[in-house]
């Protein structure tokens, strides 16, 4: 039998899958095929399918397999719940996981609250250039701050890889009708983001405080999306410098909890640093043979629940009062 995780960071939820634990690892097509199974009809879904294997340079490798078997290059809420995996197998609080463009320096944190495990993740690297979005709109190399009418009328707009795609909009409040408008016609075929694109609006709330809320590419509207929300607040340290401080993380609300960034801006942007940190729960253990889960029948699964989702939601209950 193989044990699989549910996991979730931010409620940006996940299913792990320890390739190393396999006899025989299971092909792209059957990863595919499997996590849009997984996504669609085990335990409520997910947003995707964290896949682990073994690496040259570091403690492992994550690939990140999106719901609609789709594969994006980071993960960011992920990585967070893959870190504490493999700090917990090979009982290990600081090490690098190889992720599709870079090695990524991870470290145990201090617990987000009572029984809530937390993790700091690097995020990295860091475009604005066109061809890594990639995006074409006139004869733009980059977007920063710009005002697209044909996007929206009101909104200026940023993206950046990090590497996977992010566009961002700071607004006075966000609107789930116009981002999912928007989420939906740049997924969909259209001539600004071939490949598409996540879409986050943000709310500033306070000095180093705001609300993100993302539609994902290749799931949807999201809880929260890692990547998203460090790349919203890498812009927001650009683009609000009156309301940054640089000296402090910054409080980055979601609608399935909170996340901290901190941020260091670098006069070469490129060269700012991000890092995530926020909870990594496990809530719930998986038992599938081998054999089911290359044919993708997940009829019979044992399942358990690890008990962490109470104090992961005791913890969103502090930070509401
Ligand atoms: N939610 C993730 C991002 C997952 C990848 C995204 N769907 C994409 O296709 O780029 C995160 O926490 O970063």
């Amino acid at each position: 039998m193989v044990k699989l995780l549910k996991v979730h960071g931010s409620e940006n939820k996940f299913f792990i899958l320890d390739q190393t634990l396999l006899e025989t690892t299971l092909n792209d097509d059957e990863l595919k095929s499997v996590a849009i199974n997984f996504c669609d009809n085990i335990l409520g879904g997910a947003d995707g399918l964290l896949v682990i294997d073994t690496s040259e340079n570091c403690l492992g490798k994550m690939r990140v397999i999106n719901a609609d078997g789709s594969e994006a290059k980071m993960c960011g809420n992920g990585l967070r719940t893959v870190s504490r995996y493999l700090s917990e197998k090979y009982q290990l609080d600081n090490f690098k996981i190889e992720t599709m463009e870079s090695d990524l320096d991870v470290e145990k944190a201090p617990d987000l609250y009572n029984g809530v495990p937390a993790f700091s993740v690097e995020i990295s690297p860091i475009s604005f250039q066109k061809a890594d979005l990639p995006f074409s709109y006139k004869q733009n190399d980059e977007m920063i701050d710009m005002m697209v009418p044909e996007f929206l009328p009101d909104q200026s707009f940023t993206a950046i890889a990090v590497p996977n795609p992010h566009l961002i909009s700071f607004v006075p409040e966000v609107s789930q009708l116009e981002l999912g408008d928007l989420g939906q016609k740049l997924n969909g075929k259209n001539e600004y983001f071939p490949e598409g694109v996540n879409v986050s609006f943000s709310q500033i709330l306070d000095t180093n405080k705001i609300f993100v809320q993302t539609y994902e590419r290749g799931v949807g509207f999201t809880n929260a999306c890692g990547t998203g929300m460090s790349a919203t607040s890498l812009a927001f340290a650009m683009l609000h410098p009156d309301k940054f401080d640089p000296d402090k993380e910054i409080s980055v609300y979601n609608p399935g909890g909170m996340v901290k960034t901190k941020i260091t801006l670098n006069p070469v942007k490129e060269n700012s640093q991000l890092r995530l940190i926020g909870n990594a729960t496990f809530t719930h253990t998986l038992e599938v043979s081998e054999f089911n889960l290359h044919s993708n029948n997940l009829n019979d699964i044992d399942v358990a629940e690890t008990g962490e989702e109470k104090d992961y939601q005791a913890f969103v209950e502090s930070i509401s009062q």
